[in-house]
C-alpha cells in the first residue's frame, strides 16, 4: 500500500529546550530544536551517544516537562493537553519495558485492557498485533523465552495496543544481531505501510537511519545541524566523490576544473579525486573530457556517501567519535 501523508503534520516543535540542573553542574540536553514531522512519514533522528534524542523523544511523549519551547503532538498542545497527547501516541523506551513471565498474548491482552478494551476486544486485538507483528507462533510462549528481536517485537505491540496515529520508538533495535535488526526494521515499515502509523524512531546506526526513514534529522550536542531525506542529505551534504587513477593527475585536474556538475578536485599521488552531484551520470562526462584532453587513467570509481560522511561534514567528527 502505498502511504500518502496528510496535510496536518503530526509533531510541530518549536525551540524545543531541556536543561538538566543537577549537583554535578548544568547540561543542555537539547537546545533550540525545531521540528516538524509530516502525518505517514517515519522520521529518524541521528546521532551519537549522548546527541539529545532520548531527551528529545521523552519531552515529545510528555515524560518530561521541555525548560523551553513549545510543539504540537498528534494535533494536542505538548504542554496543555498532555493526557490527550498520551492517548493518540504510542512509546517504546530502551527495552526492558515487558513481563518476562507472562505469555505474549497476555501480555498483549492486559495493554489492550489498561487501555479501556473489554476482555472480548482485548484478545481479538491482541491476536490482531500478533498478525501484525509476527509472533502468532510464539504468543502461547513466555516473553522470557523468546529471542531478542521477538522480545523487542512484542514491546512494539506493546506500543500499538491502543491503536495510536503515531508511534515513538527509541532506539528500536539495540542490542540485536544484523539479521535482528533487518527484521524489525521490516517491521516498522510494514506498519506505516499497512496502517499509515507516522513513525518517530532514534538510532545512532547511520545505516539504520539510512534504510528506514524517509526523512533524517541529525542532532548534535543537543541541536539540529542537518534534516532532509537521506538522499538528499547525502547529494547536498557530502557529494559523490569520483576518483580517477592517471598518470597526469595534474593535466586531467586541469581538464576537469570547472566542468558542470563538479564541485571540487582534489589531486594526492596517481589519483584524482572529482566530488560531483550526481556521480552516476558524472562518471561518464568526466571520462568524457579526461579522454578528450589526451588524458589516459587505469581505472575509475565512484563513492557514494554515506550518512557517516554528512555527520563527518557538518560536525566535523565520526559519529563513533561522539
Ligand atoms: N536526567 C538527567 N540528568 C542530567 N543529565 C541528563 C539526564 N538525562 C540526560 N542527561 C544528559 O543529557 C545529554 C543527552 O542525553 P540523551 O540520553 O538524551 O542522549 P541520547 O542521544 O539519547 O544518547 P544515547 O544514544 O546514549 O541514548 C547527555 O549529556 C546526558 O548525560
Amino acid at each position: 500500500m502505498v502511504h500518502r501523508p496528510t496535510e496536518a503534520p503530526a509533531v510541530e516543535a518549536a525551540h524545543l529546550e531541556r536543561v538538566f540542573r543537577t549537583r554535578y553542574g548544568t547540561t543542555t540536553a537539547v537546545a533550540d530544536l525545531d521540528l516538524t514531522v509530516r502525518s505517514g512519514e517515519i522520521v529518524a533522528l541521528l546521532g551519537p551517544n549522548g546527541a539529545g534524542k532520548t531527551t528529545t523523544l521523552r519531552m515529545l511523549t510528555t515524560l518530561l516537562r521541555p525548560t523551553g519551547g513549545k510543539a504540537t503532538v498528534a494535533g494536542c498542545d505538548l504542554l496543555g493537553e498532555a493526557s490527550a497527547v498520551r492517548a493518540k501516541i504510542g512509546y517504546v523506551a530502551q527495552g526492558g519495558s515487558t513481563d518476562r513471565g507472562l505469555r505474549v498474548r497476555e501480555e498483549l491482552g492486559q495493554q489492550c485492557r489498561f487501555h479501556g478494551l473489554d476482555r472480548a476486544a482485548a484478545g481479538a486485538r491482541a491476536s490482531e498485533l500478533c498478525e501484525l507483528l509476527e509472533l502468532a507462533d510464539v504468543a502461547d510462549r513466555p516473553i522470557g523465552a523468546l529471542s531478542g528481536g521477538q522480545q523487542r517485537r512484542v514491546e512494539v505491540a506493546l506500543g500499538l495496543a491502543h491503536q495510536p496515529q503515531l508511534i515513538f520508538l527509541d532506539e528500536p533495535t539495540l542490542g540485536l544481531d544484523p539479521p535482528g535488526r533487518r527484521d524489525l526494521r521490516e517491521h516498522v515499515r510494514r506498519i506505516r505501510d499497512e496502517r499509515g502509523t507516522t513513525v518517530v524512531f532514534s538510532t545512532n546506526l547511520t545505516e539504520e537511519a539510512d534504510v528506514l526513514c524517509d526523512r533524517v534529522i541529525v542532532i548534535d550536542q543537543g541541536k539540529k545541524v542537518a534534516e532532509g531525506s537521506p538522499l538528499e542529505l547525502k547529494r547536498r551534504i557530502a557529494g559523490d566523490v569520483v576518483t580517477f587513477h592517471a598518470d597526469d593527475v595534474d593535466r586531467a585536474r586541469e581538464a576537469v576544473l570547472g566542468r558542470g556538475r563538479v564541485r571540487e578536485v582534489a589531486a594526492a599521488g596517481e589519483a584524482l579525486r572529482v566530488t560531483v552531484d550526481d556521480g552516476e551520470n558524472a562518471v561518464g562526462d568526466l571520462a568524457k573530457v579526461l579522454a578528450d584532453a589526451g588524458i589516459q587513467f587505469r581505472a575509475v570509481d565512484l563513492h557514494r556517501p554515506t550518512l557517516d560522511d554528512v555527520f563527518f561534514e557538518v560536525t566535523g567528527r565520526s559519529m563513533r567519535e561522539g
